[in-house]
């Protein structure tokens, strides 16, 4: 794998940035549909493709070697405002809380969201210290089908549901002082990794 993925991107002060955390094991043309829709409707300059180096609260055994799955989300990524990286193997660790209390401190002039699936948003209240990432910084859920309701019934929408945002303004969200959170509905697609594991083991 280039070191270069070790190393957190590089962006401009004032940048509003999209972190887009993930297994992509391995990664599919559903995880590029949400990076393009977070990239256009929050209005993003660019967007982390954070390949982790291991979901906290998922087995590894069937988790594919970091350097593959770097490779092939490059190939899904195409967008040039993405850029796929693996800086958290550098941190030694994957706890998002913790991350972004990193990317935070080394970036104190740029807007960043955190951007994730909806199915995610369901069981949110069980990452380490959910409560300590959605004070650091706004949240975007993208909808997935069998997760839409998610934004409304899910722990962590009950309790802030006075900071969601209307979709609408999610135009804003980067420029929001945390906590702030919007579910961007729109195109969907039912593909998943798991779906994509079987098929190839099969
Ligand atoms: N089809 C999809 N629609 C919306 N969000 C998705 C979709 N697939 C993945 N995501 C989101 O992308 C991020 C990375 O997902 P991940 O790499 O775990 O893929 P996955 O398909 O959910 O994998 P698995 O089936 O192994 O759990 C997560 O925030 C997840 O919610
Ligand atoms: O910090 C946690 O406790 C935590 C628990 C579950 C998932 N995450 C992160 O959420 C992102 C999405 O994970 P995944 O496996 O659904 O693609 C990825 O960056 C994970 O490291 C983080």
């Amino acid at each position: 794998m280039n070191a270069r993925y070790l190393k957190m991107p590089h962006v401009e002060s004032g940048m509003t940035v999209g972190l887009f955390g993930g297994s992509f094991n391995p990664p599919h043309e559903g995880h590029a549909l949400v990076a393009e829709t977070a990239l256009r409707r929050l209005g993003l300059d660019q967007l982390w493709w954070m390949v982790t180096p291991g979901n906290p609260l998922k087995d590894r055994n069937n988790l594919a070697p970091l350097g593959e799955r770097i490779a092939r989300s490059e190939k899904i990524a195409r967008n040039p405002r993405i850029k796929v990286t693996a800086f958290e193997q550098a941190l030694g660790q994957s706890y998002t809380a913790r991350t972004l209390e990193v990317i935070q401190a080394r970036n104190r002039d740029v807007r960043f969201v955190w951007v994730m699936g909806a199915d995610n948003l369901k069981n949110f209240h069980r990452w380490q210290d959910w409560r300590r990432i959605v004070a650091t910084f706004p949240i975007a859920v993208i909808d997935r089908p069998g997760s839409t309701l998610a934004y409304l019934s899910s722990p962590m929408a009950r309790a802030f549901s006075q900071a969601r945002v209307d979709e609408d303004r999610a135009g804003s969200l980067a420029l929001r002082r945390a906590p702030a959170w919007t579910f961007i509905h729109g195109p969907r697609s039912g593909l998943s990794s798991t779906a994509l594991r079987s098929a190839n083991s099969g």
